[in-house]
């Protein structure tokens, strides 16, 4: 089973990400992991730390000479910032003289709204929201990128499946229904547009709805879309919620920072549309097997790839930390205070995408080696073919 791990703490030292159970000779390398950690930093609105900080990739098991090697795979993301938080985030411990006075080791007893700061004081019974925010702070997300990067190049060489996230609606502004979306060859493009969105009219309109809100002291969210194109049909099951591929993604996908809501397909506009039109009726292909008219299920049916595009959607609530600080209590007297403000994003959404495709990619590549099996990118890349061809012709997916 493909697993994953990570740790490390918004300042501290480093990030680690371990991945387990991925086959044998996936070719990956530093500069693969380090060209996705790249997209991650992209996006207009996002805040001063993103030009001072660089991403420093290091596998530390699991890879040699550019290949997998069948055991855990390892990566390390050193946080250059690290310097300047060697005392405050020390794992040793610290002398208190080296403590005193040093600004970043104010107690923050300001918890702010919209993070995990307040109740994981109460939680974990600190006095401060330091020890919280540094774990639940969305630096973690670059170790989801990093093994997301793993598993796109797995799923790529063993079975063709390619991956692609773009920006659907920022705050108020959305791309219109008849855009037609991006393919997975469509990236460098995408990636190059600030606000990863396929169309300059409505990437314009987001830049516009960024300023107006920075302007504002204010911050926005929206909504991402991640495309997975040559899923073959099967992958998941109906059998039980737990291997239930459509289950499986809403959990990956909601278990980013920020994250309130995911869609797969066309989500919830299907639960307003009669269930004549809600469906994806099945026609004789012309060249033999068989053919989906629509794909409003979003490549999913009863828990499984049908074979067809596969779509879902993640709804990033805007930035918590707002600017023109909100309202909070300040734990140490119980009065009213405003909340604890150092810097912040307007906007994370264009990461946030990238973030989803990297959390999409783990996910399809667990649940499909789970269906095909094998200890290396040949062995898996077999089972699928002959999966395949075990599928009658007039049945096969065109
Ligand atoms: C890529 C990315 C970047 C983020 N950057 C910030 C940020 O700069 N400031 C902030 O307050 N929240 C930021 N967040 C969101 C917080 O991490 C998130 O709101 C917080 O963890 C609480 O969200 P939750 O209730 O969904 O866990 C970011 C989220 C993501 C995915
Ligand atoms: C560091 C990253 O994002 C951070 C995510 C984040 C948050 O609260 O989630 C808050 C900000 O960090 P800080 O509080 O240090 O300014 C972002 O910069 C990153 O994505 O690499």
């Amino acid at each position: 089973m493909l697993r994953w791990l990570t740790a490390g703490e918004s300042h501290g030292p480093a990030l680690v990400a371990v991945l387990e159970g991925l086959p044998a000779d996936v070719e990956v390398t530093t500069a693969d992991v380090g060209a996705a950690l790249a997209r991650r930093r992209l996006g207009y609105g996002r805040g001063a730390r993103m030009s001072f900080e660089a991403d420093e990739v290091t596998f530390v098991g699991g890879i040699r000479h550019g290949r997998s090697l069948g055991g855990p795979v390892a990566v390390q993301i050193g946080n250059t910032e690290w310097p300047k938080w060697q005392q405050v985030m020390s794992a040793d411990p610290v002398d208190p003289a080296e403590l005193d006075g040093l600004a970043r080791n104010a107690p923050l007893t300001r918890p702010r709204p919209g993070h995990a700061d307040l109740t994981g004081m109460q939680k974990y019974g600190f006095d401060e929201a330091r020890p919280v925010l540094e774990r639940a702070s969305a630096r973690e997300t670059a170790a989801r990128v990093a093994l997301g990067a793993v598993a796109s190049a797995f799923l790529r060489q063993a079975y063709g499946v390619r991956l692609v996230s773009h920006t659907v609606e920022l705050g108020s502004v959305a791309v219109p229904a008849d855009v037609p979306r991006p393919h997975p060859d469509d990236v460098d493009t995408l990636d190059a547009d600030p606000l990863r969105c396929v169309h300059p009219e409505t990437s314009q309109a987001m830049v516009a709805e960024v300023d107006d809100a920075h302007k504002a002291g204010d911050t926005l969210g929206g909504v991402v879309e991640v495309v997975v194109t040559g899923l073959p049909p099967g992958v998941g099951s109906y059998v039980h919620g737990d291997r239930k591929l459509d289950a499986r993604l809403a959990g990956a996908l909601m278990s980013i920072q920020a994250i309130k809501g995911v869609e797969v397909g066309d989500g919830f506009e299907l639960a307003r549309t009669r269930g004549s039109a809600a469906q994806d009726e099945i026609t004789p292909a012309d060249e033999g097997g068989v053919r989906r008219t629509s794909g409003r299920s979003g490549g999913i049916e009863g828990g499984m790839s049908t074979g067809e595009l596969l779509r879902v959607r993640a709804a990033m609530k805007p930035i918590s930390t707002v600017p023109r600080a909100l309202r909070t209590v300040d734990t140490t007297t119980g009065e009213e205070a405003r909340a604890h403000h150092q810097r912040s994003d307007v906007c994370a959404v264009p990461a946030a995408g990238v973030v989803a495709e990297a959390m999409v990619a783990l996910v399809v590549a667990q649940t499909a080696l789970e269906k095909f099996g094998g200890d290396s990118v040949t062995e898996t890349s077999r089972n699928m073919q002959s999966y395949l061809e075990s599928i009658p012709e007039r049945l096969a997916v065109r």
